[in-house]
């Protein structure tokens, strides 16, 4: 794979982002937007915080042009393209680099505050069945290209930089693959990590405040209207009718005439909505459960997927996540059959796994950490636990998205009966601290309150306390075997594997 000096003049015209191109009229063999990365012949994207020991680095290593920000003040003898946006001139680098690899793969993009990577692996199980094994996925957790061991990487973004993206595209479309589902975040957008790509299905599951922040969003405003754009670059979209924002939404979605479809859908309500697809529980358990799924107009007609499905991951939630997939995987041609096998098989890493014993019922470990979706998963526990209580085992983190810490303690504060605060990767801070702050909003006098800030303590305390009806929320961690203290990755022994130990000797 090359690019010419040509292209890349014409490519960065093309799109009006070039303010300067080199008098040069090499090939360049090579991409990188890390000096670790350069290899012989290679063009450097600058960005971010770059500092001059990485351009001497990247060029031991072989560097030949450079494509930097008007404000680069480094000097260099090599040919320099200056541009007006890097990282968006990276993503049409890129994609051109890897020869268009989006071009031969069908692709869904799904963002919302929450719901994202639990909606990403129900469409890729979905689609595994339909293709035979043929579909990539990119998460939070991992990307996907293949279906051999080493086609599976640990993903360090939600959305990967665009080279990297457009990298493991091509490598995707090598391996025969014939679809990708992957998570778009509102920083892909902010960050142009998916400038000029386009999908087949955006999915927008919901928004609630989140992610405003030191290096996320300035506000929440600017948060929605980046994680409004998948609705601008998709040829059809399917919108969560129950989201909030849901005006601004359909509004923003209806501007692109040229679309091809606008799919809604919702939970079933008294008031009788008016979303193409509505689903309603049939019959739900701490595991489990049962949905319908009904086809109000025409348009939906033609998906033609109404019935009942049973989802074997618990959560009423995760329900909605499973229609917003089933849509998005039917557009695209699997058919029910396949849909109702996925829903039963799936599983995702760290995301609502269930634990049960008969002396200290049930335990899901999951990766809640914000108001939405800690009230969602308490609520849903409330709910279906009947007479027993429903305990929470959480923290917050240090030095990052500090702004959720109110909102944790509120969604406590409304659905549990009690709560053991303890540490989440705190970082430089005291998680004792932080408890403090979200015990704040822990008004309610029927709430137990425990402070044990050694998370593994605390779990075994928990777990020890719960009775055969109880529920356990282990919060925030997920699968995560690392606890972030002081700048360290600290070995950690992760919430799954620490209540699987307890329940065992139970
Ligand atoms: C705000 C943001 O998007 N930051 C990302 C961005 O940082 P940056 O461009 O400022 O990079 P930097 O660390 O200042 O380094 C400058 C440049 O020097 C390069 N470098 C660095 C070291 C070296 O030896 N040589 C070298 O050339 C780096 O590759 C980089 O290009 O590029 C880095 C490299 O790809 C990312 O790691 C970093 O993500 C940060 C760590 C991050 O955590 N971002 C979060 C906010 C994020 O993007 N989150 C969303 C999910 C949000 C959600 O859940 O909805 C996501 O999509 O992951
Ligand atoms: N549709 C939903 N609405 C509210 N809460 C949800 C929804 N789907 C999942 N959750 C809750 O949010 C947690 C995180 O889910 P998931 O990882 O799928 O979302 P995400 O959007 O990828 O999150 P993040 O951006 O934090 O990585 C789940 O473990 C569950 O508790």
């Amino acid at each position: 794979m090359t690019l010419s000096a040509e292209q890349i003049n014409q490519l960065l015209a093309e799109q009006d982002l070039l303010i300067s191109a080199p008098d040069y009229d090499g090939q360049l063999e090579g991409l990188a937007y890390n000096s670790q990365k350069v290899t012989e012949n290679s063009l450097l994207f600058i960005k971010g915080r770059f500092k001059a020991a990485y351009l001497a680095d990247a060029l031991e290593r072989g560097l030949s042009a450079l494509v930097v920000p008007t404000d680069f003040d480094l000097s260099t003898d090599l040919p320099v393209w200056v541009v007006k946006d890097v990282p968006a001139a990276m993503s049409i680098l890129a994609m051109a680099f890897y020869d268009y690899p989006q071009d031969q793969l069908k692709l869904i993009g799904i963002t919302g505050t929450k719901g994202k990577t639990s909606t990403t692996y129900m469409a890729y199980e979905m689609l595994k069945l339909a293709t035979n094994d043929h579909v990539a996925l990119s998460s939070t957790l991992e990307v996907i290209t293949g279906n051999e061991p080493e086609n599976h990487y640990r993903a360090h973004l939600t959305t990967p930089e665009s080279l990297d993206l457009f990298a493991w595209m091509r490598e995707a479309v090598n391996n025969g693959m014939q679809a990708m589902v992957m998570e778009v975040s509102s920083q892909a957008y902010k960050m142009e990590r998916v400038f000029g790509l386009r999908f087949d299905v955006g999915i927008f599951l919901n928004i609630s405040p989140d992610h405003v922040g030191e290096n996320e969003h300035p506000t929440f405003a600017d948060y929605l209207e980046c994680k409004m754009q998948l609705l601008d670059h998709s040829d059809q979209v399917i919108i969560n009718a129950d989201s909030d924002h849901f005006v601004e939404l359909i509004e923003r979605a209806e501007l692109d005439h040229s679309r091809d479809a606008i799919w809604l859908y919702a939970r079933e309500d008294e008031d009788g909505n008016q979303a193409d697809l509505a689903y309603q529980t049939v019959s739900a358990d701490l595991r489990r459960s049962t949905f319908a799924v009904f086809e109000n107009n025409q348009q939906a007609r033609r998906l033609g997927i109404a019935g009942e499905y049973e989802l074997d991951i618990p959560g009423d939630f995760n329900q909605g996540n499973a229609v917003a997939a089933m849509m998005a995987t039917r557009i695209l041609g699997t058919d029910s059959s396949a849909m109702k096998e996925a829903l039963l098989t799936v599983k995702v890493p760290g995301r609502m796994e269930v634990l049960t014993s008969k002396t200290h019922g049930t335990v899901y470990v999951d990766y809640a950490h914000n108001y939405a979706s800690i009230a969602a998963l308490l609520n849903f526990a409330k709910a279906n636990s009947h007479e027993g209580q429903v305990q929470i085992v959480v923290g917050a983190t240090g030095n990052k998205g500090v702004s959720r810490r109110p909102g944790i303690g509120k969604a406590v504060n409304q659905a549990a009966d009690v709560v053991y605060l303890t540490a989440d990767d705190p970082q430089f801070e005291d998680p004792a601290v932080i408890a403090d702050e979200i015990q704040l909003e822990l008004t309610n006098p029927k709430l137990k309150i425990i402070r044990e800030m050694d998370r593994v303590t605390a779990i075994t305390k928990a777990i020890a306390a719960a009775g055969p009806t109880d529920v356990t929320v282990l919060a925030g961690k997920g699968m995560d075997e690392y606890q972030k203290i002081n700048g360290v990755d600290t070995p950690y022994e992760n919430d799954l594997a620490i209540a699987q130990r307890l329940l065992e000797n139970a």
